[in-house]
Parts: C-alpha cells; sequence; structure tokens
C-alpha cells in the first residue's frame, strides 16, 4: 500500500514549520536578514533539538526571513503543493501572526499572502485548506485576545483558533477568556497540551473549551482521562516525528500512540513542523508502519478518522 494513496487531512501543522532550509536562505538574501547559518548544511545541523524550547527558539529565527505578502503565498503554496503529492485533501493550517506583528510585517500582508498561497494551490491541485490563527501562550491572555480582534476583518477564511509555543509553565487556563470569546464568536477550538505538560494540562484545554487536542500524547499517563477521550471521540493531533525529534518520546515503539488507538482515542497523524522536523505527514504515517507496528488497515483508518476530525 502506498501512503500517498490514502486521502486524508492534516490538522496539526505550523505554516512557518514548512519553511525548508533553502527557501530560508533565499528569502534572507532577498530581505538582507541576518541569519546565522550560511548554507542549507548548516541550517540543517542547527535542527537538532533537546526539547520544545530549544527548537522555537530557532524556529522563531527562521521566521525572521518571512517579510512580505509573497513570501507568505509561496510558503504556503509550497507546504500544500507538498501535502497534495502527500494524498492531503484538506489541510487546517495552524499559523501566529503575534510573531510577525512584532517584527513589523502588517497582518494584512501576512494573511492575504497566505490566502493567495491556498486560493493558487487549490486551482493547481483541489486541496482544500483553512486557517487556525494561533495563539502564543509564552505572551499574556490580553495579546491573545488583542490578535483574535486584529484578525476579524478575514474571520471567513479562518475556521478555528489555537494555542502554541512554550507549554510548560502556560497551562491552558491561563487563558480561558481567549478561548470563551473565540467559541462566543462561533469559531472552532483547539490547544496544544499534553506534549511536555501532563495530563492536567490536557483536563484544562478541555474545560476552557478546547475541541480538539494537539498532541495530547501525555494524556497516556491518566487512565481516567484517555477513557474520557475516546468516550467523548475528542481528536489528538498527534505528530510521531516532532515527539522523537523533540524528546518526548525515546523511540517510535515506545510512543503512546499505539496505547491510544488500542483505548479507542481518535488519534490523527500529523507532521507539525515538517522542514524542521525532518518529515511530512506520509513520513509519519511511514514511520508509525516502520517503527511502530501499524499495519495497513490501521494506517487505513487513522487516515479515515483524519477526515472524521476536520472541521468542514
Ligand atoms: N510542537 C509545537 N508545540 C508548541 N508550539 C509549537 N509551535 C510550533 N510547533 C510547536
Ligand atoms: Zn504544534
Amino acid at each position: 500500500m502506498r501512503v500517498e494513496d490514502l486521502p486524508k487531512a492534516e490538522l496539526h501543522v505550523h505554516l512557518e514549520g514548512t519553511l525548508e532550509a533553502d527557501h530560508l536562505l533565499e528569502l534572507a538574501r532577498r530581505h538582507d536578514v541576518a541569519m546565522p547559518w550560511r548554507t542549507v548544511e548548516e541550517v540543517r545541523a542547527a535542527y537538532a533539538f533537546s526539547d520544545l524550547q530549544s527548537f522555537l527558539d530557532v524556529f522563531f529565527v527562521g521566521c525572521r526571513v518571512l517579510r512580505e505578502r509573497r513570501d507568505f503565498a509561496d510558503l504556503a503554496h509550497r507546504y500544500l503543493t507538498r501535502a497534495a503529492a502527500d494524498g492531503v485533501v484538506r489541510a487546517e493550517v495552524f499559523f501566529g501572526p503575534q510573531t510577525f506583528l512584532a517584527l513589523g510585517v502588517p497582518l494584512a500582508d501576512q494573511l492575504e499572502g497566505i490566502f493567495e498561497g491556498f486560493d493558487r494551490a487549490r486551482a493547481e491541485t483541489g486541496i482544500d485548506a483553512a486557517l487556525i490563527t494561533s495563539a502564543q501562550r509564552h505572551r499574556p491572555e490580553a495579546d491573545a485576545l488583542a490578535m483574535l480582534d486584529a484578525v476579524m476583518p478575514w474571520a471567513e477564511r479562518i475556521v478555528g483558533f489555537g494555542l502554541g509555543s512554550t507549554e510548560l509553565g502556560n497551562p491552558p487556563s491561563g487563558f480561558a477568556r481567549y478561548f470563551a470569546t473565540v467559541r462566543d464568536r462561533g469559531f472552532h477550538a483547539t490547544a496544544h497540551a499534553g506534549e511536555e505538560g501532563g495530563p492536567d494540562y490536557v483536563r484544562e484545554a478541555l474545560d476552557v473549551g478546547a475541541e480538539r487536542i494537539d498532541h495530547g500524547v501525555r494524556s497516556v499517563e491518566d487512565p481516567d482521562l484517555v477513557r474520557l477521550l475516546a468516550a467523548q471521540r475528542v481528536p489528538l493531533t498527534v505528530c510521531p516525528l516532532s515527539n522523537l525529534r523533540l524528546g518526548v518520546v525515546p523511540d517510535l515503539a515506545a510512543h503512546p500512540v499505539r496505547a491510544l488507538v488500542d483505548a479507542g482515542v481518535l488519534v490523527t497523524v500529523n507532521s507539525d513542523d515538517p522542514s524542521y522536523f525532518r518529515g511530512y505527514v506520509g513520513d509519519n504515517y511511514r514511520a508509525l508502519a516502520d517503527e511502530a507496528g501499524f499495519g495497513d488497515e490501521e494506517l487505513t483508518a487513522l487516515a479515515a478518522d483524519s477526515l472524521r476530525a476536520c472541521w468542514r
């Protein structure tokens, strides 16, 4: 079986995390942005991480080269073209405007660039894409609420709102007003939780109104929570290669995905930051087959569940 032949949704991918090393260097030259690396090999050598923060530090350096509407359009178009080749028919793509607002890039250039890329990819491949605007939990909740207000002119193309960045020390309960406002305005809500934070972070994310949990793998430490997730069919957007590269798991044979699937949790397979973690969504499915014992029928069921978990 070819993983590419399974129609699937990708529900956990950060647009900024799809920036490939060659594109990064091309944009750094074009915009005369100083980077700590000169060659593709040097960039790739920097992609050796010990935990989430060591990754985020490099990820935010990469973000500095995205300056103009065209950069965002090209990035979205390149990612979606690559995803379509992996059999992705629907992509719900995270993007964090706060990073670029802090760098002085107008919101209209960011979002209209992304939507231009979405439209171009759809015309060429048929792939359907929607945006999940993501707030950063290392910044105050008031900033998340301001971001939420600022993107309202583009609300029609935004399917939901998320919460990402440094998890430990920034629990979902600190963003209760943000999520309440998101739900009040009729948007979907999701939160990164249970990646480095414990099952208590997953419970909090559900309490503040998250309908999906991004990662959620540490839920496995709390059997009552696993039963709740299974009973309520709460989708977990799991990213196996991300967890491996950030040291969340020692190897994929030990990844909680097996226990979660066996417990009846609705698991979806995703790439998170494919350029940084050396794997697009198809690579993540193949890694589960090669290293975690997933057979063809199970991969087919995971792809079908990804389509069940999408917001359309
Ligand atoms: N894996 C991850 N966890 C939290 N925030 C992120 N931003 C990009 N990737 C992330
Ligand atoms: Zn993520």
